[in-house]
């Protein structure tokens, strides 16, 4: 049994929690509104995120972000990409925790993988950072149902332990040493889903989502390449296997929201009609800022990027691709 810290208290730190408790691990919730601790410690729920999902009793809420990872072996973060440096400064991980990381984006500006922000505002080495990543939707995670997921450090032992803290009956973490490929893998795919969400807000079908999955794909691979991950990884949970799931469910966020601008509805007002994180909307910036240092070629991206800053029409994005020069099929 392990001493948790879960820093974050939205969808994602609530179902991760949640697994964690079913392990029988000592796990602090850490949540930055009172009324949310009140909520979870008092009525074990946390109606803003799950409206009927029952939370073990075991499960603490604390509001200080200290006393929350008191004593704790690993901390879990569980906040947005372009909050983690911000929060992050404000907290003291202890040096001898293991610190995971749950976020799925690109720092805006610096271009930094989420480890690489965990790096440098804690000082940590990357032997003790870990990335838990995959196609893990988590209203489905807080349901028990089936997943496999990826946990990625460059050291295999530090891999290993959080595999084992995170392993359940319904949760198969397998463990990878290339973080740059798990932690791209987790931050593209986001926009890739927003063009397939639009896709289908347009009222395509199938075909014009499943082509771009896989020329999504190919985009993805390559900037991967470019900045030194393994090729393979893509071919795994943290590549296809996330892409499928986020591009696939009407459980993701960014592929919603990429349905709504198909809809015909505006980044500020789908913006403004939820509190939950659509990671690609500001990731995708980031993104093809590398594509731009890395000279690689990232079309659907691009069109993304073209769409939330408005300069594109979500009824051009598909057009715009398919008027590209004609070339041959490769990564
Ligand atoms: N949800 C999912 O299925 C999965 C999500 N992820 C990734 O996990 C990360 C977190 O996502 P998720 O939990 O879903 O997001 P949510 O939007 O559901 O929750 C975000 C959490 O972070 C807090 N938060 C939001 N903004 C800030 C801020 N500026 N400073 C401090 N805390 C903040 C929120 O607090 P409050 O409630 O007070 O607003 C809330 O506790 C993302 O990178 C996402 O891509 C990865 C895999 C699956
Ligand atoms: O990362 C996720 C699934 O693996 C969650 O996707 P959304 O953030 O789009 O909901």
């Amino acid at each position: 049994m392990s001493t948790v810290a879960v820093m974050g208290s939205g969808s994602w730190g609530t179902a991760m929690a949640l697994t964690l408790s079913d392990n029988d691990h000592r796990v602090t919730i850490r949540a930055r509104r009172a009324e949310v601790c009140d909520k979870i410690n008092n009525d074990h729920r946390n109606p803003d995120y799950f409206t009927d999902l029952e939370l073990p009793p075991s499960l603490r809420a604390e509001r200080d972000p200290q006393i929350a990872m008191q004593d704790a072996e690993f901390v879990v973060l569980a906040v947005p990409s372009q909050s983690l440096r911000e929060t992050l400064s404000q907290w003291q991980i202890s040096d001898q925790a293991v610190i995971v990381s749950l976020a799925k984006g690109i720092e805006l500006g610096s271009g930094l993988r989420m480890s690489q922000v965990i790096m440098e505002v804690t000082g940590a080495g990357p032997e003790r950072i870990a990335v838990l990543t995959g196609p893990n939707l988590s209203h489905e995670i807080a349901r028990r149902q089936p997943a496999a997921a990826v946990v990625a450090s460059v050291r295999e032992e530090t891999a290993i332990a959080v595999q084992q803290l995170f392993h359940t009956a319904t949760f198969r973490p397998y463990t990878n040493t290339d973080v740059i490929g798990c932690e791209l893998g987790g931050a593209t795919k986001n926009v890739i889903a927003l063009a397939v969400g639009m896709a289908a807000g347009m009222g395509y079908g199938a075909n014009a989502t499943a082509s771009l999955i896989t020329r999504g794909l190919a985009e993805i691979i390559r900037l991967g390449e470019a900045m030194g991950a393994d090729p393979h990884t893509f071919s795994g949970l943290a590549g296809i296997g996330d892409l499928v799931a986020t591009c696939s469910s009407p459980l993701s966020r960014n592929r919603t929201f990429g349905e709504e601008l198909g809809r015909g509805r505006t980044v500020a007002e789908i913006a403004g009609s939820t509190r939950q994180v659509a990671e690609g909307v500001k990731s995708c910036f980031s993104i093809k800022a590398l594509a731009e240092k890395h000279h690689v070629e990232m079309p659907i991206t691009y069109a993304v990027c073209a769409v939330i800053e408005g300069s594109l029409d979500p009824r051009s994005l598909v057009q715009a691709l398919l008027a590209r020069a004609p070339k041959p099929e490769r990564y």
